[in-house]
């Protein structure tokens, strides 16, 4: 039961289990002006009770969805478990065409689905079969009715907070649609984000950008670049020593929340176990200008500490080079 006796819409048994604890990340109203201290502060919050998304609250239901998204393919995910970690392809050495890159397998496939096959895998998946997740940009090749409802979400709010805190332009809407148990490992992006949840229950686990040290980044040249090397189910301690040490904090996020996600945060997301499909939309905002103010912002260290692993990689060529000029550079100099 919540605070009001009310029968709570999921319990702890539908979370994984890590070897880490989370406080809470606040949920405000969304009229409430604490929210602004919080995005100024790039700190997390979930804004409840809003009209951010509420055509979709009111009408997106699967089979809405099945029927108005449109009868071009979709951008899906294949996994062979229930992870999901995003690639870039364009850091995939390619032998054919001989390109700069690193030999990778990708642990997921990316296909083209049309929205009643992959409705139809969803509803038919039985234990043991291949996972799929659909990750569709919301441009205009979706159907008129999907178009409608988008206009009328609440542009004057979201557009407020960009306008107020200086981000840069929206770059794109994603939509999700997630299996029951789906998981996206613990990643960071480049942009704001306003993940708007719309059907069904979400566990967003996020870090600070000052947690880098805990989380153990691929290389900036890694397909997996900004993803955590840390399998948080099964951590590998020996090598990920500080991982133990990472504190972060948590929401669950249900109909209508929509989570803050600020720019450069680590988030790890799953759909929650026997919860059924979820469905989110988010809002992607390049970050605003970075004038360098002292002391830094922990982000910032994040973008310099890329821009250097670029540079290096740039003039040594061979990225096994990089690392061992990091340490001769730093062991026994800087610690
Ligand atoms: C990429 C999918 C992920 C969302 C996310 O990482 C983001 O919106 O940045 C999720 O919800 O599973
Ligand atoms: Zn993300």
């Amino acid at each position: 039961m919540d605070g009001e006796g009310n029968k709570k819409p999921w319990d702890a048994s539908q979370l994984r289990k890590y070897d880490l604890t989370f406080d809470e990340i606040p949920r405000l109203h969304y009229k409430d002006p604490k929210i602004d201290e919080y995005i100024r502060a790039n700190k997390p919050v979930v804004i409840i009770e809003s009209n951010i998304i509420k055509p979709a609250l009111q009408r997106w239901t699967l089979e809405y969805l099945e029927k108005n998204l449109g009868q071009t393919g979709h951008t899906c995910f294949v996994s062979k478990n229930h992870q999901f970690k995003y690639y870039d392809d364009k850091k995939i050495y390619d032998k054919t065409n001989n390109t700069k890159g690193v030999e990778f397998t990708p642990p997921t496939k990316k296909v083209e689905m049309r929205i009643e096959d992959f409705m139809k895998r969803v509803k038919e998946w039985k234990k043991g079969d291949d996972r799929i997740y659909l990750q569709q940009s919301l441009t205009t090749s979706v159907g008129n009715n999907i178009v409608e409802d988008f206009v009328k979400f609440d542009w004057d709010y979201v557009n407020g907070k960009q306008a107020k805190h200086n981000w840069g332009p929206l770059t794109s809407n994603l939509l999700f649609i997630a299996m029951e148990g789906n998981q996206t490992p613990c990643h960071y992006d480049e942009q704001e984000n306003f993940f708007a949840q719309v059907q069904g229950y979400k566990r967003c686990i996020l870090f600070p950008p000052s947690q880098f040290e805990c989380l153990y980044p691929y290389p900036v040249h890694h397909p997996h670049d900004r993803q955590s090397m840390v399998d948080f189910e099964h951590p590998d301690n020996a090598k990920f020593p500080k991982f133990k040490d990472a504190k972060g904090c948590e929401a669950i996020v249900g109909p209508g929340d929509v989570l803050y996600i600020p720019i450069y945060w680590w988030h790890h997301i799953e759909s929650l176990m026997r919860g059924g499909p979820t469905t989110t939309v988010n809002f992607w905002y390049k970050g605003g200008p970075s004038t360098l103010e002292y002391p830094l912002k922990d982000h910032q260290k994040v973008a310099i500490s890329r821009n250097v692993e670029k540079m290096l990689l740039e003039v040594l060529q061979d990225p096994k080079e990089v690392g061992p000029l990091l340490s001769a550079m730093v062991l026994g100099r800087y610690t």
